[in-house]
């Protein structure tokens, strides 16, 4: 069904040491992209991977990209996962100072351009921002790590999102963070249509079943 919500596993709850397995779980699951969350140790506490990983996992799939980087200074790293092959490339409002440069470059390169904003940054804060961004991801935990509870509040900011945006170009409003059995049906409530689920996906006995119940959230 067309109203139905985009799912995104996000790799940083597979296992590392065999990522070829984990994106063959992904595709045969029929989810819609692959989330990948990029941490740097000083934006966020955690130390994941960088555009070498992207690009490997480019050559095995050819699902949409969907590049999450936590991380200061984005505009020194954006180039190298352009050329990795993202899809997607999202940046954290609160790493820059020159949010619109940083996704207009992102843009001149074909590649499409995302904000994300932690718990503690309010909607207000993209308002100026509309005409210019494919994707919003609001963080529904402190970004950092896998396997967090969602923290409720949050989801009040995807519904002023969604309704900042009225009138504006279509986007992607991803939530990411705590997305399972429980919380989905709220988060797809609040307005959101891409789910980012990493613990809850890579935990599943049966990936493919998983990706289907979060699809029918609001259907079942
Ligand atoms: O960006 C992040 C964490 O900072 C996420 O993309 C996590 O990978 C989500 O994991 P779960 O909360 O679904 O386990
Ligand atoms: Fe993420």
């Amino acid at each position: 069904m067309n109203n139905q919500p985009l799912v995104a596993p996000s790799v940083l709850s597979a296992d590392f040491g065999d990522i070829a397995a984990a994106i063959d779980r992904i595709e045969a699951s029929q989810a819609d992209m692959v989330h990948l969350d990029v941490m740097d140790g000083h934006f966020v506490p955690n130390i994941t991977f960088g555009p070498k990983m992207v690009a490997d996992i480019r050559k095995r799939t050819k699902l949409p990209l969907d590049v999450h980087l936590m991380v200061d200074n984005p505009e020194s790293h954006v180039d190298a996962f352009i050329d990795a092959g993202a899809d997607y490339i999202t940046f954290h409002l609160e790493a820059v100072t020159h949010a619109h440069r940083l996704i207009q470059r992102i843009r001149d390169a074909k590649v499409k351009a995302g904000i994300s904003l932690v718990p503690s940054t309010p909607a207000s804060a993209i308002s100026e921002l509309l005409e210019d961004l494919d994707l919003v991801l609001v963080m529904t935990v402190n970004p950092g790590f896998g396997g967090q509870k969602l923290i409720p509040g949050c989801l009040r900011k995807v519904t002023q999102i969604k309704t900042m945006f009225e009138g504006a170009s279509p986007i992607l409003l991803s939530v990411d963070g705590g997305i399972n059995r429980d919380t989905v049906r709220a988060a797809v409530s609040a307005g959101a249509n891409l789910l980012v689920s990493g613990s809850a996906f890579f935990r599943a006995e049966d990936p493919a079943e998983e990706v289907r119940f979060l699809k029918a959230a609001l259907s079942s």
